[in-house]
């Protein structure tokens, strides 16, 4: 259900400040066209806390239609650090959505029995299934290997979008025995390519914006077996990435698609700033 490349979509902004609804319909099919295999909507890299309930709405709205067309899965980003809002918001999910990217409870630290008990608890109520989204160094959260096998032999939770700031001994351990139906997708750009060569299933990756069929054929070339043509294109894009994250995300990638005319400014809303130009053309050169 997950495998491939899913693209975290950016949310751009007019002139006016105003999200730019035709930006994001354009962006939506140009990903897809490419060979994604869905968007994500509402992820970090959609300045999701900086968007009001209506836009996040609108935002939906329109990668829902743009998915549906192109017969693709729309994953939305589902944030809350308490059990019975997430609920209550999953339960809310519009119509379109086809998974919920689901973070580890963040800032509150409940320790991985408290990480098991909410997941479990929303994997009772959600109308889709979740990816649980694991990123330890923003949410303060360890989650074990054990923790992640045993959370994903629960039939309402498809996968983990794994980001845990490299490539360690639980991320082996995980790899080398999945259960059943559970699937990793690379959430750190920088280090999807092993990620795929250990049996990922495919990526959220907010560079995929700037490069989606080079992501696209490295999740096929590791799929295929291919590991020549994977390792040469995993070190290119690991490349891309790197000068993509110099600053905060998404900040160069929006530096980066506006200077490709793609979206109409490269505006971020505080508290970010927008990426300077010697990050901005240092990306546009190994894109
Ligand atoms: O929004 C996302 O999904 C992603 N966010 C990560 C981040 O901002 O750290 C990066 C990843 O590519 C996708």
């Amino acid at each position: 259900m997950l495998r491939g490349l899913h693209v975290p979509l950016v949310t751009p902004f007019d002139s006016a400040g105003q999200v730019a609804v035709d930006a994001i319909e354009k962006l939506a099919y140009h990903v897809l066209d490419q060979g994604a295999a869905g968007l994500v909507a509402l992820g970090t890299t959609a300045e999701v806390a900086a968007l009001e309930p209506e836009e996040r709405a609108r935002v939906v709205e329109i990668c829902a239609r743009v998915c549906a067309e192109r017969q693709a899965l729309l994953t939305v980003g589902v944030t809350g650090n308490d059990t019975r809002s997430t609920a209550r918001a999953l339960r809310d999910l519009p119509e379109g959505a086809g998974a919920a990217l689901v973070t580890v409870p963040y800032f509150l630290r409940p320790g991985e029995r408290g990480v098991v008990a909410h997941f479990e608890a929303l994997a009772e109520e959600t109308p889709v299934p979740l990816v649980i989204y694991h990123i330890p160094y923003r949410t303060g959260q360890a989650v074990g290997a054990a923790t992640l096998r045993r959370l994903g032999a629960h039939p309402m939770i498809a996968g983990v979008k794994y980001a845990a700031g490299g490539i360690d001994q639980e991320t082996v351990d995980l790899l080398g025995d999945l259960p059943a139906g559970f699937e990793v997708l690379g959430g750190d750009d920088a280090f999807v390519s092993p990620l795929l060569a250990l049996g990922a299933a495919g990526g959220i990756l907010a560079s995929a914006h700037v490069d989606t069929r080079g992501f696209v054929e490295l999740v096929a070339a590791w799929h295929e077996g291919d590991a020549g043509r994977a390792r040469a294109l995993g070190h290119r894009l690991a490349r891309l990435s790197a000068a993509l994250f110099a600053e905060p995300n998404p900040t160069v990638i929006k530096g980066v698609l506006h200077a490709q005319g793609l979206i109409p400014t490269p505006d971020v809303r505080l508290p970010l700033l927008p990426a300077g130009p010697a990050a901005v053309s240092r990306a546009r050169l190994l894109a």
